[in-house]
């Protein structure tokens, strides 16, 4: 990382609750062009919060996050041009085609819409939805939903992209296409930050995984680092042993156990 290269999101002293309940106590972080980060956490540990913070779509935190070096508190929301998002859950409008999608998403972020369709129809196409384009989205599988999500996160070649789950559903072809998509966006300086709970795939294109649990973040580092750290072998074990879980042969067990309870009185 060269020395006077400044972050893209810069996060200083993070608080977020929601009434009774704190969320986030003092996230510190600070990304740089051209990183992939992973963003972790066990369920409800507050991924998406932070992301939605970052996105302007969460208010009443505490603390200071910037993005491109403004404070996105400012009211100034040019930025948002600049940023390209997948949400967990996706809310496309499944009475359009991908087309009507793709160039109304293309238009929000201030594309010409003839512009939007001619790079959306190459995109699609080779993602293996050409014959799709024109199909209205309600028929589409899980992996399609989520090829025009990708593409319509992209179509205005942000500067940052946030993603929750980006390969969920995705077959293993397409997910080695959009693993190098990633890879190959960071060496031209953009910066993904993604979520996501299928930690062989963080394992492998995360140049730095961030872990949060009980609020705060209580790993920082490429997988290597966290792996010397740890002297654990996979991700999977480094964030067990990092998020304190230990029982899951006896959950495992007394789940099945429940289960079982009925079936075995007939
Ligand atoms: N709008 C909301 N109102 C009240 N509580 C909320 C709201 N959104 C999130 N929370 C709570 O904040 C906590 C963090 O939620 P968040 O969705 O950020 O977690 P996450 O780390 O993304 O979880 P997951 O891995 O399950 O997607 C949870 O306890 C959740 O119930």
């Amino acid at each position: 990382m060269a020395v006077a290269e400044k972050p893209v999101i810069s996060i200083s002293g993070l608080w977020m609750n929601y009434s009774d309940r704190m969320v986030l106590r003092g996230i510190d972080l600070e990304v740089y062009p051209g990183q992939i980060i992973g963003y972790i956490g066990p369920n409800g540990a507050g991924k998406s919060t932070t992301v939605k913070i970052m996105l302007g779509l969460v208010e009443g935190y505490n603390g200071t996050v910037e993005i491109f070096g403004k404070d996105i508190a400012d009211g100034d929301n040019t930025y948002k041009r600049r940023i390209g998002y997948v949400p967990e859950v996706a809310e496309l409008y499944d009475s359009l085609t991908a087309r009507e999608y793709l160039c109304f998403i293309g238009e929000l972020y201030g594309m010409k819409r003839s512009d939007a369709d001619d790079k959306a129809k190459r995109l699609t196409t080779l993602l293996g939805l050409e014959k799709a384009y024109d199909m209205r989205i309600s028929s589409f599988s899980k992996g399609m939903k989520q090829k025009v999500l990708l593409i319509s996160s992209m179509l205005h070649d942000p500067d940052i992209l946030f993603l929750d789950e980006p390969l969920s559903g995705l077959d293993a072809n397409s997910v080695m296409v959009v693993k190098e998509i990633f890879a190959s966006l960071a060496a031209r300086g953009k910066t993904i930050f993604y979520s996501s709970h299928i930690m062989d795939v963080v394992e492998k294109i995360s140049s730095r995984i961030v872990l949060i649990a009980g609020g705060d973040i209580v790993a920082d580092g490429s997988f290597a680092e966290l792996k010397d750290q740890s002297r654990e072998g996979s991700l999977e074990e480094i964030f067990n042993q990092l998020t304190g879980f230990d029982k899951y042969r006896d959950i495992a067990g007394e789940f099945v156990t429940i289960i079982q309870e009925g079936a075995a009185d007939e």
